[in-house]
């Protein structure tokens, strides 16, 4: 059995983290930790988890961390890059569900996420852990930099496109929505109901930080001829699911038939990337509560201009059931193993 810890277990990623864990037939759950939960039962905040874990919330210390094989971090930009070093010093995994390993270029990190970087030489032996992407890599890895959530949704969506260097370079636009559940559990006037509920706008539109971090994705897929991409995100009045509409020029007549084709045999062989069939308007229910990211393909019009469609839960695919599917990968497990969820509809 794999021993397992979580830090930051009463965060929206790291209870999901618990749902998707206890039912693992590899996992055992050691350590999930809560500074301001410390030695409460699990269960008692999280009525969902009664009579599947038997477990209070600790200290995230370093000693019973290091008890784990594989450890979790969901929690808040700039914490695990801390604990990190002396983790891997004593023989320790980890994924981290935040951002402080996904960005190459420290300076670069550093301007987003205004802090300044605690272990940078560790970053370069970090892997993205995108498994369409990244699969062997993540398979030798000690610490692995899980996505961003819209990142994961935008890259899977160009990725076919830019591996066949179908669209120009210049001009793409990820358009994407989110649910409330992806700013976290922490207090925060702007996710309240009254607030985002029966409501819509975009926000982080002269800049946010998943921009630079789909770039490095893009620019790597497309051999550096990537240089820009434009990304709104906006807040759904909805609790979980990303939406992104992706859109590129095409530089070929290609149509919309064989774009389709083309992504069927990008993710044929992909347990958790779905095409679906020609003219389908993939939803973000489809994939409640499931590892899964749908993917539709069109050419409006049959112009020049690719419309990709692509669908996850924030909580599931862009984090912690992309988490769990790292892990098999890194432990050589099926990868499938304790994720096949079906999406919840209604
Ligand atoms: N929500 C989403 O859709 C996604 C989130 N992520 C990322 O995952 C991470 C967690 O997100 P989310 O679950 O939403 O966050 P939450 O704000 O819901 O939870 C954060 C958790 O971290 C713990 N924590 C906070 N500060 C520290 C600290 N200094 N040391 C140890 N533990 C700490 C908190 O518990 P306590 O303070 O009691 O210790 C809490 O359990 C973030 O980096 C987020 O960006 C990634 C993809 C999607
Ligand atoms: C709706 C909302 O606020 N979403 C968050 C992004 C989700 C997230 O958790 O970001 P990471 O994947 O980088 O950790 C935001 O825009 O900041």
């Amino acid at each position: 059995m794999i021993k397992a810890g979580v830090v930051g277990g009463t965060g929206y990623t790291g209870v999901e983290l618990l749902r998707l864990l206890i039912r693992h037939p590899q996992v055992e759950l050691k350590a999930v930790t809560s500074r301001a939960e410390s030695g409460r039962r699990v269960e008692e905040l999280y009525s969902n988890l009664r009579g599947y874990l038997d477990l209070a919330f600790s200290e995230p210390d370093i000693e019973t961390l290091a008890e784990c094989d594989i450890v979790f971090f969901a929690t808040p930009n700039g914490v695990a890059m801390k604990q990190v070093p002396e983790l891997l010093k004593r023989g320790v995994r980890v994924i981290d569900l935040a951002a402080d390993f996904r960005i190459r270029d420290i300076p670069t990190w550093e301007k987003w996420y205004g802090l300044t970087h605690a272990c940078p030489e560790f970053v370069a032996e970090s892997v993205y852990g995108l498994p369409e992407l990244n699969r062997d890599a993540i398979a030798d890895a000690r610490l692995v930099a899980n996505p961003g959530c819209y990142p994961t949704a935008v890259q899977l969506g160009y990725k076919p496109l830019l591996d066949n260097d179908l669209i120009f370079e210049e001009g793409l636009v990820a358009d994407c929505k989110s649910g409330t559940s992806g700013a976290g559990r922490q207090a925060n006037v702007g996710t309240l109901l009254s607030e985002a509920g029966e409501s819509f706008h975009a926000y982080g539109v002269s800049g946010h930080r998943h921009q630079p971090e789909i770039l490095q994705g893009l620019i790597g897929m497309s051999h550096g001829k990537v240089q820009r991409v434009t990304f709104v995100p906006h807040l759904l009045p909805m609790i979980r699911g990303i939406h992104a509409t992706l859109y590129a020029r095409l530089k070929n007549g290609t149509s919309e038939q064989e774009l389709h084709q083309l992504f069927e045999q990008a993710y044929q062989n992909e347990p958790f990337v779905d095409v679906m069939p020609l003219g389908s308007l993939p939803e973000t229910r489809s994939v409640k509560g499931a590892n899964q990211c749908r993917l539709a393909v069109y050419r409006p019009g049959n112009d020049d201009t690719v419309v990709v469609l692509s669908v996850i839960d924030n909580l599931v695919k862009g984090a912690s059931g992309q988490a769990v599917q790292n892990m098999n990968i890194m432990f050589g497990l099926p990868e499938k193993e304790g994720l096949e969820i079906v999406g919840l509809l209604p």
